[in-house]
């Protein structure tokens, strides 16, 4: 049972996790604990926000936390863990949604076996839909992974894989959504171009995602098979999925998840 978890690092992910598992009640905002390197402002904004505990002294916050969870730039991974590194106890357990970074770089730089739990969220959280991607590192325990399952599993699913992939899943899951709405913004230029209403292009395309990613869920077919019963011979998917192919869009989207891949690994190796 977690009484307390604390967060260095109080941007984006950190506030769609804390909003997260508040709407499911996981935690209460007692229990949360949030600090950032300097940014009153921003502490401020998440304590009228969701009246969580905002500490600027970073002791308070990692002290007695079952979990400390690092949720800064990578850049900034090194900073903040020194100056925690001195406070941390062998109990508590590190869970880092930092991209790229190792468990063993982590260990490394608090100076001790810390218990470290990777975990690759995505922003859908803050509505209780991220396909977040765990992977546990080896101080870690069963108990451990089990506990940041618990919790994620509040927010979304859950996949535990080999820490070795956590690259690849930054590059699917961590970005994907962004990839998608690069794709939706493309959508609706085509369709306000072609004179539809902005928001009308909106609702459709918005359902249409929706849609198919529930069918995606929940036929039992896979994306090729869902793409072909769309698509009659000679008819209007076939040629716009034509003018796709034309434009290279599966070699764009391979390039896409192999470089958002490679720059995790070399996020990681700057460590
Ligand atoms: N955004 C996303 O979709 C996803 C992000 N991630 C990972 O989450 C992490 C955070 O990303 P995001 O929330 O977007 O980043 P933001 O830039 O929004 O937030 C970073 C936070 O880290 C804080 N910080 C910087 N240095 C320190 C320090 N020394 N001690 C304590 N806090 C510090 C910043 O504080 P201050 O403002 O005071 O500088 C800020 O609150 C990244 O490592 C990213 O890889 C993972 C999955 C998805
Ligand atoms: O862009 C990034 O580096 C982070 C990691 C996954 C999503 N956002």
């Amino acid at each position: 049972m977690l009484k307390k978890v604390s967060f260095m690092g109080a941007g984006s992910m950190a506030e769609s996790i804390i909003a997260g598992i508040l709407n499911k009640d996981f935690l209460t905002k007692e229990q949360i604990f949030v600090t950032n390197r300097n940014n009153q402002e921003r502490l401020d904004k998440l304590q009228e926000s969701y009246q969580i505990q905002v500490i600027k002294d970073k002791q308070e916050v990692i002290t007695d936390a079952d979990i400390v969870m690092l949720s800064m730039k990578p850049h900034d991974m090194e900073a903040a863990i020194e100056s925690i590194k001195e406070h941390i106890q062998p109990n508590q357990l590190i869970v880092s949604v930092v991209a790229g970074v190792s468990s063993d770089d982590i260990s490394n730089l608090f100076g001790k076996e810390v218990p470290v739990i990777r975990a690759m969220p995505n922003t859908s959280v803050a509505i209780g839909a991220s396909a977040t991607a765990v992977s546990k590192g080896k101080h870690a325990t069963e108990e451990h992974i089990n506990a940041v399952i618990e919790l994620f599993n509040t927010i979304g699913t859950v996949t535990v894989v080999n820490e070795a992939d956590m690259h690849t899943v930054t590059g699917i899951s961590g970005s994907g959504p962004a990839y998608i709405y690069y794709f939706v913004e493309a959508m609706e230029k085509a369709a306000v171009d072609a004179g539809l209403d902005k928001e009308v292009a909106k609702d459709l395309i918005t359902q249409t995602v929706v849609g198919a990613g529930e069918m995606l869920k929940h036929s039992g077919q896979t994306a090729g098979e869902l793409r072909e019963n769309i698509t009659s011979p000679g008819g209007t998917t076939q040629s716009g999925l034509e003018a796709l192919a034309f434009n290279d869009f599966q070699e764009a989207v391979i390039e896409c998840v192999k470089s958002a891949r490679e720059r995790s690994i070399e996020l990681g190796d700057k460590i």
